[in-house]
């Protein structure tokens, strides 16, 4: 395990504008692990990456949030945000490589054009991101997120905009470059979770469920059997009421 991927615990309540979204809840995200968390819309799952990302200005949160190195988190993390969120004045190597130019630091054009050769956008680097379809913008987005190399990442719903063949390639890529790194993806799909889950949770307006992974190394292949069946049984327990 990577040994500066600490694991992460969110202890708390979360309010916005007065109105109850979650809580008390208790999370914890174990170190160099692949934490998936599920739930119906609304229920506050973007909330809790959020203030996770220390990005989150509209909520009233109560109780604390730390990693079990006692390090301050910040940073350490890279977030994925639900929507592209690319510099539309950018091109996209410009935008894979933002996170260097705000810090002031030389960018790694290389690097830069071998990650986006791995999301299948290398011919695409001079484009602006208004040339791109939603899901060439959301493979740029991963690409941004994995060039930064952090040891905590969060991702919003990372693979929603692509096509079933692309997903499980990025998938498949996202499991490689985030191998011992500490890893909290918010993923609307059973599928995804059965596969990529080492520990998988669903949060519902009445707390957070744990889910039993199904056994294998993640990522776990599309057709196995006891990745479908937890799959079947993931959906199964999404679609019961809370
Ligand atoms: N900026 C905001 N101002 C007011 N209410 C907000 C704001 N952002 C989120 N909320 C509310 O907080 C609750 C939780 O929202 P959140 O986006 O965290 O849900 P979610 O579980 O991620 O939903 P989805 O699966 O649809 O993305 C919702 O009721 C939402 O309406």
């Amino acid at each position: 395990m990577r040994p500066d991927a600490p694991a992460l615990t969110l202890d708390g309540t979360a309010h916005i504008g007065g109105l109850h979204v979650f809580g008390p809840l208790h999370l914890t995200v174990p170190a160099g692990r692949i934490t998936c968390l599920l739930g119906p819309s609304g229920v506050g799952k973007t909330t809790l990456l959020r203030l996770i990302a220390c990005v989150d200005d509209v909520t009233d949160f109560t109780g604390q949030i730390t990693a079990s190195d006692d390090l301050s988190l910040a940073g350490r993390m890279a977030l994925m945000a639900q929507g592209d969120l690319l510099m539309p004045w950018l091109d996209v190597l410009g935008n894979v490589t933002i996170g260097a130019r705000l810090r002031g630091e030389a960018r790694d054009r290389t690097r830069a054009m071998r990650m986006l050769a791995r999301v299948g956008l290398e011919d695409h680097a001079h484009k602006r991101p208004g040339a791109l379809s939603g899901g060439q913008k959301q493979r740029v987005a991963l690409a941004r997120t994995l060039m930064e190399d952090r040891h905590i990442i969060l991702l919003d719903e990372p693979f929603s905009a692509l096509d079933a063949r692309t997903r499980t390639q990025m998938q498949d890529l996202a499991a490689e470059h985030l191998k011992d790194r500490t890893v909290l993806m918010v993923t609307h799909d059973p599928a995804e979770a059965a596969r990529m889950g080492h520990a998988i949770h669903i949060l519902t307006e009445t707390g957070l469920e744990d889910v039993t992974p199904p056994p294998g190394t993640v990522p776990r292949p599309v057709d196995d059997p006891e990745t479908l069946t937890a799959q079947g049984r993931l959906l199964s327990r999404l679609r019961a009421p809370a």
